[in-house]
């Protein structure tokens, strides 16, 4: 399975608003399994198809405990297509991040400790739910790379 370069600070890509996926088709499922491969190579924890210059909203969460998050979640890596972010919790958490596509850079963010969410799978499938922790991070994360937002522009 291939795997594609991630765009980094300064491409155009990741500062667009991405567009809604409105075809459930294997172009859609070839896309998520060239994500989910450039996310493994990368050791990501998330990955977003505008990193790999793709500028459609779908993303990739896939928490596992890691040095920063050692009590981070191991989770099936999850494909969000068209995610939307419902509501928040009034409570905000700063912590480190990192950003595939903001190299060398670990900045402290603020996100909301929950979010409820909703979001398609890869056939079409709706889905919603709460999201919490480690998790709610990635989600937030991604989701801002659909918004055309990094790190840099989120930094608190
Ligand atoms: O650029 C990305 O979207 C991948 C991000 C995902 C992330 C979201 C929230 C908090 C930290 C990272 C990472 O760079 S993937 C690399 C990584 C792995 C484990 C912990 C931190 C960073
Ligand atoms: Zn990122």
């Amino acid at each position: 399975i291939q795997t594609a370069p991630i765009a980094i600070t300064g491409d155009p890509v990741l500062y667009q608003k991405a567009a809604p996926v409105t075809v459930f088709d294997d172009s859609l499922e070839r896309l998520s399994q060239t994500l989910m491969a450039t996310m493994l190579q990368a050791k990501g924890v998330g990955i977003a198809a505008p990193q790999i210059g793709v500028s459609q909203r779908l993303f990739i969460v896939a928490s596992r405990p890691n040095e920063r998050y050692p009590d981070a979640p191991l989770m099936e890596p999850m494909v969000m297509v068209n995610p939307a972010l419902l509501s928040g919790s009034s409570e905000w958490e700063s912590s480190e991040e990192g950003c595939l596509s903001v190299p060398g850079k670990r900045l402290s963010i603020a996100r909301h400790r929950w979010v409820e969410a909703k979001w398609q799978d890869l056939q079409g499938n709706a889905y919603s739910g709460r999201l919490d922790g480690f998790i709610a991070r990635i989600f937030q994360h991604e989701l801002d790379h659909l918004d055309g937002i990094t790190l840099l522009e989120r930094v608190t």
